[in-house]
């Protein structure tokens, strides 16, 4: 579980988060949806560590990451995962070399035990055969499937993933979020995934938290986010047809 607690901060004395408060759950996934430049992706740097907030609490099972000494830090950051816009793969390595690369980094498991690890990872997002490709010679949804087969390599307890649709055809996102709750279902692992996707607020919106400049205005589910009478919400919601539609 991963719990936010009134967390804080200002780049420049200009305030970014303003008391940002949210809990996760294991085998949940989870949306921060918002327009934007309202912070989502500076609370999700701040989760995984490279921004460290001013005041607030960050709590993986109870461990507070940010207040932590640095082993626990590096323990908690070993059970995270991260899929970054874009796939963030490395041009230069085929697909299995980059899903091993963090086992080559972080373990010292053997190189066919480590072999092993990413060819089933990259079996479960159904890419068995692309081992030996390089990330050049693959579409834009098969990059996203490498990166979620290495964000989930060392088998994490938290999984974060940065606009996982940017850059696809609705088509192939689906496919994206039906992936990515799949595993966070199966693995039972706390989910985040940052978007604003309306598709996937409908598709995987089980829990819901809405950013604006700065502050949680709502948080819900993808059926009750229809019927909501905050405004900044309804105006991000309207902006998007698709909903407009559903809302009747
Ligand atoms: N390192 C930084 N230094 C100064 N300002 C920053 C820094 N990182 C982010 N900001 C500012 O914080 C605000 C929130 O940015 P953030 O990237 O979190 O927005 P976002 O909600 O993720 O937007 P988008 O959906 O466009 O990615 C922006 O005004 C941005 O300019």
């Amino acid at each position: 579980m991963i719990e936010i607690k009134d967390i804080h901060k200002a780049f420049n004395g200009r305030d970014i988060l303003m008391g940002i408060n949210g809990t996760f759950k294991p085998g949940d996934t989870s949306l921060i949806i918002g327009g934007s430049g309202t912070g989502k992706s500076v609370l999700l740097k701040s989760m995984i560590g490279i921004v460290k907030p001013e005041k607030g609490q960050i709590l993986y099972d109870g461990r507070d990451f940010h207040n932590s000494d640095e082993e626990t830090r590096k323990t908690i950051r070993r059970e995270m995962g991260v899929l970054f816009q874009g796939g963030a793969l490395f041009d230069s390595k085929t697909v299995l070399e980059n899903v091993k690369f963090p086992l080559d980094m972080l373990t010292d498991m053997s190189e066919k035990e480590k072999i092993d690890r990413a060819e089933f990872c990259l079996k479960r997002v159904e890419l068995d055969n692309a081992g030996g490709r390089m990330p050049s010679e693959i579409s834009g949804g098969m990059k996203k499937r490498v990166g979620i087969a290495r964000a989930i390599v060392m088998n994490p307890k938290y999984l974060f993933c940065d606009e996982p649709n940017s850059g696809l055809d609705p088509l192939t996102s689906v496919k994206i979020d039906d992936l990515i709750k799949e595993i966070t279902d199966e693995f039972n692992i706390t989910t985040i995934v940052i978007t604003h996707d309306m598709n996937s607020v409908i598709g995987i919106g089980e829990k819901i938290m809405f950013l604006y400049k700065g502050k949680k205005l709502w948080e819900g589910d993808s059926n009750n986010i229809r019927t909501s009478t905050v405004p900044e919400l309804n105006e991000f919601i309207f902006a998007n047809k698709l909903l407009q539609e559903m809302r009747g």
